[in-house]
């Protein structure tokens, strides 16, 4: 697997009071996923969180509640042939979640026991499972 076929994303475990872990569907896909998204350019991964969030959930990043959590690697959900490198942080946010135009559905899941849908394979695979431990 060469780099060019590797994305490399960053992406938001955000949970509620309940445990409860915070998931995006993107417009026009079927598979629920962390928010998050690709680094624009001389971006680093904070700046990317906050601007990703903030365009897809319509929410701020609560910048001392940002903590690296793990590095994955996994399938691409909806590129066929391309896997993502992801960074994983924890992330609180404030404000009102209000999903964007980009968004066709956020949802709030258990981690221990998800509902039957597409999940993507970081989601799945990595987050899902590190959201069960802690
Ligand atoms: N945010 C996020 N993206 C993921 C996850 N898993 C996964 O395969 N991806 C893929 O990583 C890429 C994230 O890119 P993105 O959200 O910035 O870009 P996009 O394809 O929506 O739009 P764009 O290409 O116009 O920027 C997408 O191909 C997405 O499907 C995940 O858990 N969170």
């Amino acid at each position: 697997m060469t780099a060019s076929r590797t994305i490399k994303i960053v992406a938001a475990l955000i949970r509620d009071d309940a445990g409860r872990v915070l998931l995006v569907r993107k417009r026009g896909t079927s598979a629920f996923m962390q928010p998050g998204g690709k680094l624009d350019a001389g971006e680093d991964d904070i700046a990317a969180l906050s601007r990703e969030i903030s365009e897809e959930l319509g929410c701020l990043v609560v910048p001392a509640s940002v903590r690296p959590l793990e590095a994955f690697d996994a399938v691409a959900a909806n590129e066929p042939g391309f896997r993502v490198a992801a960074s994983l942080y924890h992330v609180d946010v404030m404000g009102a979640i209000a999903p964007s135009r980009e968004i066709d559905e956020a949802i709030w899941i258990d981690p221990a026991s998800p509902p039957d849908i597409h999940l993507a394979p970081l989601t799945r695979d990595h987050v899902l499972p590190l959201a069960v431990q802690g």
